[in-house]
């Protein structure tokens, strides 16, 4: 039996060993072949971890699925509305280095499993960063991943769109190599039947219109279900760091890497500069706008710093 803590509270607290004992009452066991496609990820995410966590996340949202399809369909018929095909949209907020991308990529496999959603996008806010060029212009290439460093209109024009049943549409890509929103180069969404939506930024409450005073739509708005990866700062910063000294051995090293001078920095370099980033950008970001949108996911993901989940929060219905 599952035991809410706070009974005022609008979220179940859920310890990880009453969570990860849904795990065998749940279908689809992962099979050798799941497992070697996500050991592909090469991202820090335990494999049993997947199971004992990811997989009974993916069930839950397979109920919403059914439940929003269910409700689409009778209101389909009560108000004569014409047959359309319209995806699940999952958003997956959280700090820069919390793992979303990961925990994204697993539960996208782990959802196209299920017979009633084989077909599952994801889509990365980052290229919907403004380019570095206007950012410049803005002054805002220290606040990267702030909220005003996003195109929000382009944003909420591609959710509209992908939300309203539209075939091909078009979502700009970024690269963490060149650090910036490529040129010319989108992904295409094609009516799937579940798009995950990830980013740091994607619980930002509405914005008021300064003419109108009015709330605008926000991206949460197109939401079905969202979830918050969360952790201490300190352990994000801890992983941050480390994922900074493997970067300089890899990616910092491609040659037409924006990071290219990082790559021959020593240890007690990288270690400093790395700080001074998580510091005076991201931690930043997490405090003032990451973290007091984490209230309004459904489902609130609480990693240790072993980046084992240790509880979860799933909001009462
Ligand atoms: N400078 C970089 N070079 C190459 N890849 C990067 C760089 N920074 C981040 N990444 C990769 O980009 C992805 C998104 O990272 P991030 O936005 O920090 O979110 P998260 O760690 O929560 O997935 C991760 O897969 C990460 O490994
Ligand atoms: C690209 C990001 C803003 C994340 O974007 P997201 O896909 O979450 O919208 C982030 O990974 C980033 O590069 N931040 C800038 C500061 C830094 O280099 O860590």
């Amino acid at each position: 039996m599952l035991e809410g803590s706070d009974h005022l509270s609008p979220f179940l607290t859920i310890s990880r060993e009453d969570w990860a004992r849904l795990a065998p009452n749940t279908e689809l066991p992962l099979t050798d072949e799941e497992v070697k496609k996500l050991a592909g990820l090469g991202d820090p995410i335990d494999l049993k971890e997947v199971d004992a966590i990811y997989r009974p996340v993916s069930k839950l949202i397979e109920i919403y699925v059914q439940r929003q399809r269910q409700i689409a369909k009778e209101r389909r018929q009560f108000l004569s509305e014409p047959e359309t095909k319209v995806p699940f949209v999952v958003g997956i907020a959280g700090s820069v280095a919390v793992g979303k991308s990961s925990i994204a990529r697993a539960l996208q496999r782990l959802l196209q499993r299920f017979d009633q959603t084989p077909k599952v996008d994801l889509v990365t806010t980052d290229g919907f960063l403004l380019p570095n060029k206007e950012l410049e212009e803005r002054g805002l290439l220290g606040r990267k991943g702030f909220p005003d460093s996003y195109d929000r209109h382009a944003l909420l024009r591609f959710l509209a769109e992908v939300k309203s049943g539209q075939q091909h549409v078009q979502a700009p890509v970024y690269s963490h190599v060149i650090y910036d929103v490529v040129p010319n180069e989108f992904i295409s969404i094609d009516q799937p039947d579940i798009l995950i939506v990830e980013g740091i930024n994607v619980l930002q409450p509405p914005r008021i219109n300064p003419h109108s005073h009015q709330p605008t739509l926000a991206v949460s708005d197109y939401f079905d279900f969202s979830i918050f990866i969360d952790a201490h700062h300190q352990d994000v910063e801890s992983w941050y760091v480390d994922r900074f000294l493997s970067l300089r051995e890899g990616a910092f090293r491609d040659k037409d890497s924006f990071f290219r001078a990082y790559a021959d920095l020593d240890d007690e370099a990288a270690v400093s500069l790395a700080r001074q980033i998580w510091t005076e950008i991201n931690l930043v970001n997490f405090v003032q706008n990451i973290r007091p949108t984490r209230s309004r996911a459904d489902l609130i993901i609480h990693k240790a710093s072993d980046h084992r989940v240790s509880k979860l929060l799933l909001r009462k219905l």
